[in-house]
């Protein structure tokens, strides 16, 4: 039998460019089918059609094209080298696979957005093309190549945690109290990942891993725990979705889909775990190249993805026209209210805000005025073809706490516009400044697009996709999130939905390891 022939440069870098333009515009189907099950049981009227929103978004990003969420991710790649493989290079494989993630992100047809900055400390300039991956290496046994690509948002990221336990601690305790720490920036629903064991990066690691496996725990309730790891699987899953969080944490049902674990033997002394939330924009393939060419990736069946429409919600939603904002109509919603925004707001995020901050402290004009305006914290994808922008759904508002007093004094801004919650304090400005605070669903990012009809840049250009923007938005569905009051539906929602935990087979749940 003759030598297989080795693994081109070329099918390498294609391969992971197509496996990048794959994961950004179609969801797992496994994770599809799951959030289908979760919208059909969810009966909390908000977390309801939070989730629809994101059904409808995954399915608009499936036949559209385009990416699922405006935030397409820090590239993670896990390589499995066969010590029998062979690739015709004499280049790193790392550089492959970084040319791989440029090919992709800069794509014409389908552009995704850079979010990478160079330097994190000093600079932050963003690199342009989304490299460089992150890049795990494991060599195998075997003649094959294998590499999974997953991108992973910025929100839920940021949301991962490490702590070295007690060994006779409860590490299902331990998840389910740090959850419930989470806020909503992660977007809710999506998955746990979380490694037990090793050493602080081998914990991290594994979480990180756990992440890529097929979501089951449908089939897991049905046939029930096989090992006391499932079981603590279960465990988790019931416990943390009786925290009642749920979807965007609007308070509801389902918080999370599915709990993958991992474990590994570790130090008598120690009980390493890393947890790693994953949002609702759950992305990563795996394929394999063995020399016979690139990667083959067949499209899902798109049947799979139910029909919704949003007739229903909007029908209820109350019309604001931003371009006639006043501070007296603002005080008359109420957390918890639909709206749907048409006329002009501005964008503007991390970056926009930390310059805002500076101008403002050394007394500069700024190069906007903010009075009685709405600005949305996005960073949206760039347009292509006919489009006014790319997907464009909100970021995580907490980012901006630290700003929001001296924003709201020094401007007179009247709406902001993001997703998760607010802190007190920022929660205590808005009610002193009299303004509101609105949220947009995380991972509708392609819906949320589809109301922008007009978008120019106005200011800070240089930033990007950090630059400030204006759209002209036509019934833009959000929901008011903290009112001139102070309510906060982050704190009013969940507890409404808060439930006794118990098992899959109906008894109460006491706490396991
Ligand atoms: O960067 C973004 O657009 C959003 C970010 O992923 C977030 O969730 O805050």
């Amino acid at each position: 039998m003759s030598a297989r022939p080795p693994i081109r440069e070329a099918d390498l870098v294609a391969s992971v460019a197509d496996a990048l333009q794959y994961i950004a515009v179609y969801h797992p189907p496994s994770f599809v089918k799951s959030l289908a099950e979760a919208y059909e049981r969810e009966a909390s009227p908000a977390a309801r059609d939070a989730i629809r929103q994101i059904l409808i978004n995954s399915r608009m990003a499936a036949f559209g094209r385009r990416p699922i969420c405006q935030d397409t991710g820090t590239v993670n790649v896990f390589v499995k080298l066969g010590l029998g493989a062979r690739i015709e290079t004499t280049r790193p494989l790392a550089e492959l696979i970084n040319e791989g993630v440029a090919k992709a992100y800069t794509d014409p047809d389908n552009p995704l957005r850079a979010s990478i900055v160079r330097d994190p400390l000093f600079g932050r300039k963003n690199t342009g093309d989304n490299t460089p991956a992150v890049v795990h290496f494991d060599v195998t046994a075997g003649d094959a190549l294998t590499i999974t690509v997953a991108a992973k948002g910025g929100g839920s990221e940021n949301k991962a945690k490490f702590a070295n336990l007690a060994p006779a601690a409860s590490v299902a305790d331990w998840v389910v109290e740090t959850v419930e720490t989470l806020g909503a920036g992660w977007c809710p629903p999506g998955l746990l990942g979380i490694g037990v064991g090793g050493t602080a990066e081998k914990a991290m690691l594994m979480a990180k891993e756990a992440l890529l496996e097929p979501i089951d725990m449908a089939e897991l309730l049905r046939r029930g725990p096989a090992s006391p790891l499932e079981e603590l699987r279960l465990e988790i899953y019931e416990r943390v979705n009786a925290l009642g969080i749920g979807a965007q944490g609007l308070g509801g049902l389902t918080t999370v889909v599915d709990v993958k674990l991992r474990s590994h033997p570790c130090h008598a002394a120690s009980k390493p775990v890393g947890l790693i939330p994953q949002c609702a924009a759950d992305r990563h393939l795996t394929f394999t190249l063995d020399g016979s060419g690139p990667a083959r990736l067949v499209p899902p069946d798109l049947s799979l993805w139910p029909e919704l429409d949003r007739a229903e919600a909007e029908t209820k939603a109350r019309r604001v026209d931003l371009d006639r904002l006043t501070q007296e109509e603002v005080a008359t919603w109420r957390a918890g209210e639909a709206l749907l925004l048409s006329g002009r707001m501005l964008t503007g995020r991390d970056a926009a805000h930390k310059r805002l901050a500076e101008m403002i402290r050394r007394g500069e004009p700024l190069p906007v005025d903010l009075r009685n305006r709405a600005i949305y914290y996005v960073g949206p994808v760039d347009a292509v073809r006919d489009e006014v922008v790319g997907p464009a759904g909100p970021t995580t508002s907490t980012r901006m706490d630290g700003f929001t007093d001296l924003v709201l004094d020094a401007t007179g801004l009247l709406v902001m516009i993001g997703k998760a919650e607010r802190g007190p304090a920022a929660i205590d400005s808005i009610r002193r400044h009299g303004a509101a605070y609105l949220i947009a669903v995380g991972g509708a990012a392609y819906l949320v697009a589809k109301a922008v009809k007009a978008a120019r840049v106005l200011a800070f250009e240089d930033l990007g996709m950090e630059a400030i923007h204006e759209f002209v938005v036509e019934d833009m569905p959000v929901t008011v999130a903290v009112d001139t009051e102070g309510t906060s539906i982050h704190r009013t929602g969940p507890p409404q939905w808060r439930r006794p935990a118990i098992t899959h087979a109906g008894a109460p749940l006491a706490s396991s390891s």
